[in-house]
């Protein structure tokens, strides 16, 4: 039994999947802010947010989602209402408008529509409002999806590789509003690169094993610097919008970790 309000409480929790383990076994806890999870293809990114989207179950141990106890249904049903989840590579609904998309997303999710409306505005797509999702450039279609998850304002977002295939800029435009969709969002990349310098946290993935990895580079010294040194930023402090060394989630592509897994 999990009794934690944390985002995510795992307790020698173990994933499997195609006869192999996925995730070892392991404890670990996300108590809010930005999640950064990177591994190659392959390695587990999405079974592992399908399990943290309670769509999955884990092979062993346990695992709290917003204080819920996911091994009970009960809970699940609960915690489900509170969770946005976007898989890799959506591509439901290519014949809808931006509009109904979102609408339709809010209906089945129980929102008025004026929420929708609002959401809409929110992501920037008014001016793409009645174009169909087919027609959409890839960083629009996105905007479309992360709307369509997050209208009934979940606690949770899960975002399965959202940055993909984006060019530079469209992705970095889009890093300062991933990061303010809910008080916790958890978000994968292939590369550990791509989520460096806005994440509070990051975690590799692969070979079984779940490696935290500074989330940030430390400052450069400057040979004139007086005063203390500056800490290694500590966990995270939701609701923090910043990136976890204080500045603007806007360096997507900054110098990497070094995090081996
Ligand atoms: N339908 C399936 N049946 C059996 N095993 C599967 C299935 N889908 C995935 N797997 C196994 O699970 C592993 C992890 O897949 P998963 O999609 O979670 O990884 P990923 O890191 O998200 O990769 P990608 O970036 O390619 O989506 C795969 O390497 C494969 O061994």
């Amino acid at each position: 039994m999990i009794a934690d309000d944390s985002a995510i409480v795992a307790r020698r929790m173990g994933v499997r999947r195609g006869g192999r383990w996925l995730l070892r076994p392991a404890d670990f806890d996300v108590t809010g802010g930005v999640v950064g999870v990177a591994g190659p293809p392959g390695t587990g990114k999405s079974t592992l947010l399908a399990t943290f989207a309670t769509l999955r179950r884990p092979h062993v141990g346990a695992l709290g989602i917003l204080g819920h106890d996911i091994g009970n249904a009960h809970s699940v049903r609960a915690v489900r209402a509170r969770i946005g989840y976007l898989p890799d590579r959506f591509s439901w609904a290519q014949g809808f408008t931006v509009a109904e998309f979102i609408a339709y997303s809010a209906y089945y999710k129980r929102v008025p529509a004026g929420t929708a409306a609002a959401m809409l505005e929110r992501l920037e797509l008014g001016e793409v409002a009645a174009t169909e999702l087919a027609l959409l450039p890839p960083d629009m279609r996105l905007r479309a999806g992360l709307a369509a998850t997050c209208v009934h304002e979940p606690d949770l977002v899960l975002l399965d590789e959202p940055l993909t295939g984006l060019a530079e800029p469209e992705a970095n435009a889009l890093i300062t509003l991933i990061g303010a969709l809910a008080p916790t969002v958890v978000v994968t990349a292939r590369a550990i690169e791509e989520l460096t310098g806005w994440c509070d946290r990051l975690f590799a993935l692969g070979r079984g094993r779940l490696i935290e990895a500074a989330a940030a580079p430390p400052p450069v010294a400057s040979p004139l610097a007086t005063g203390p040194v500056p800490s290694v930023p500590g966990p995270v402090t939701p609701p923090a919008r910043a990136g976890a060394d204080g500045t603007e989630r806007s360096a997507r592509l900054a110098v990497g970790t070094g995090a081996c897994v």
